[in-house]
């Protein structure tokens, strides 16, 4: 399937917030094209991240998770249970004590490897932060709206890099069913296959349908908290990577909120028939909640 596709360069914001307005409705997955991300760019940074999945086990491993930064190596009962993939996470870069959290590989092994990795989570983390506007307005508040209750002047922002290994397994699924848990994501792939969207969580059977690469264009997909803020109007749409047998490479940029930001459900999004149905939450207090009920 195609999904909607919206201009982040467009010189029309207004219609723009329209057409994001209804993709979020509908789908809560839209293309982002003019994202201002350059495809050399795009490509350095996937050759970055295989060169850091080349590394052997034991090198990658001295820089396993900790604080939710770091490695993940692929699940050691595969096959068995859990996501057949493997991970690196660039946390929060918001200020000098989170800077300080993030590990790196070292110089020897891949050369200026950090220095490329944070230039490219700052370019993601500038579309984000325009799209978020545009959101804002499509939401009939304010475009600095985020900005002002926090939600993005100190970014919670987690970058990442992730490798699905092509080998058969037990599994259909290589990154199981679910559905992101901030603001928004921005998803790179490099047009392998294997993504699919549920776009009826309560229908039975699920129905999930393959989403189509679209070359340059970031995937954007609505986050729980988002679909909070909006009261349910934007959704929060279920996804799964399934396997197919090859290998494959993905980047996924997190653009959540900074912990101590309450969300709230918009008062635009809310009336007399349709009134609130989330009381206000800490953002760092929920998403702590869901990482111990759903571990990544
Ligand atoms: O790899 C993908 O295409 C999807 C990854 C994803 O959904 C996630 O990491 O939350
Ligand atoms: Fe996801």
């Amino acid at each position: 399937m195609k999904l909607p596709i919206i201009d982040l360069s467009s010189p029309d914001p207004l219609s723009t917030a329209i057409s994001i307005r209804q993709a979020c409705i509908e789908y809560g997955f839209f293309y982002l094209v003019n994202h201002g991300v350059e495809n050399n760019e795009l490509v350095k940074a996937f050759d970055e991240s295989k060169r850091f999945f080349s590394l052997p086990l034991q090198e990658k491993m001295k820089l396993s998770r900790k604080e939710f930064r770091g490695y993940t190596p692929q699940d050691p009962t595969l096959g068995l249970q859990g996501d057949s993939k493997e991970s690196f996470y660039i946390g929060p870069m918001a200020d000098s004590t989170s800077v300080m959290l993030n590990q790196w590989p070292s110089e020897e092994l891949l050369g200026n490897w950090r220095l490329s990795m944070e230039s490219f989570y700052w370019k993601l983390f500038g579309a984000g932060k325009k799209l978020l506007s545009l959101i804002a307005l499509s939401l009939n508040v304010e475009e600095d709206f985020f900005e002002k209750i926090g939600a993005v002047d100190k970014p919670s922002a987690v970058l990442r890099l992730l490798r699905y290994p092509g080998e058969l397994g037990a599994h259909e699924e290589v990154c199981s069913a679910h559905s992101d848990s901030g603001t928004l994501t921005l998803l790179m792939t490099e047009g392998v296959p294997g993504l699919q969207i549920c776009r009826d969580k309560l229908k039975e059977p699920l129905v999930w349908e393959d989403v189509s690469h679209m070359e340059g264009a970031f995937i954007v997909n609505i986050g729980d908290l988002m679909e909070r803020w909006t009261n349910c109007l934007y959704r929060s749409t279920m996804h799964r990577v399934k396997r197919i047998g090859k290998d494959r490479h993905s980047m996924a940029f997190f653009l959540d909120p900074h912990p101590d930001c309450v969300v709230k459900c918009i008062e635009s999004c809310c009336s007399e028939t349709s009134p609130p149905r989330f009381a206000p939450i800490r953002s760092g207090d929920y998403m702590t909640a869901r990482l111990t009920n759903t571990p990544v």
